[in-house]
């Protein structure tokens, strides 16, 4: 007895086209992005890999393209989960800010130690700044915990126990579960379900809008390590983009 996940990071976004930071800014999908929802939904069909349930987090960009792509897998009508818990890293006052400004500002060690270091978080964001979320209707139920910035420590932690009680839930009811999220939540949940190092976690990118499949055995431990990406050329080459952005 196995268990399905596949795990989609939205396509493009407005912000990921203009090298901005964006965290738990709500910017919508490009052109690009559309297109990438669209071709991960053709690769679901093709690889006869379709969900019974859907999960995201509470941003447009992830909504939008599960919904793309569920729409082009004509499978638009399975059940849907929202949970903030899902979000992209809050990534604090960088939220807004040009990715290689702040390479040129910072240099490259601070640069990648707020990027893809685990446990170091950018400075937090003050909450009347331009792209706080503070007084967002949809983290109401967050009250004074709603985060002003984060680590990937944090996102581990704040997204572990929705997998516990709700994703693996579906999963050990039988169902093959897509969850539609960002490029560090999913670094969190990949780190857990690889069991990667907090070191070598800082060299994962996930790419935009290719779904990679884990099938998990009883104890949750990934039959094949790191999942299989439904089409790994178009894979290896976004993954390695992600990584030098700020560079280009
Ligand atoms: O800006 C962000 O929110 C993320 C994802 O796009 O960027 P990075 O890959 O630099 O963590």
């Amino acid at each position: 007895m196995t268990y399905k996940l596949i795990l989609l990071r939205h396509g493009h976004s407005e912000w990921n086209a203009k090298n901005l930071f964006t965290g738990w800014v709500d910017v919508d999908l490009n052109d690009q992005g559309r297109a990438e929802a669209a071709r991960g939904g053709e690769l679901l069909v093709e690889n006869d890999t379709l969900p019974d349930v859907l999960y995201t987090s509470l941003l447009k960009r992830a909504i939008n393209t599960a919904n793309i792509a569920l729409d082009r897998a004509n499978r638009g009508w399975i059940p849907v989960k929202r949970d903030w818990r899902l979000n992209e890293r809050h990534y604090g006052a960088l939220q807004g800010k040009d990715k290689a400004q702040t390479l040129e500002e910072f240099g490259e060690e601070q640069f990648m130690q707020w990027r893809r270091s685990y446990d170091t978080p950018p400075p937090a964001l003050d909450d009347d700044a331009e792209f706080s979320q503070i007084g967002d209707p949809r983290y109401a139920d967050l009250g004074d915990d709603a985060p002003r910035t984060e680590c990937l420590k944090d996102v581990l932690e704040r997204m572990l126990p929705y997998w516990e009680s709700d994703i693996k839930a579906d999963l050990v009811a039988g169902k093959t579960v897509l969850v539609t999220a960002h490029g560090n939540s999913l670094r969190a949940l990949v780190k857990h379900l690889d069991g990667i190092s907090d070191e070598d976690i800082a060299g994962l990118n996930i790419p935009t809008g290719i779904p990679l499949v884990y099938e998990l055995d009883e104890n949750f431990q990934p039959v094949t390590a790191g999942g299989t990406y439904l089409d790994p050329d178009a894979a290896a080459e976004a993954a390695a983009a992600v990584a030098n952005q700020g560079r280009q």
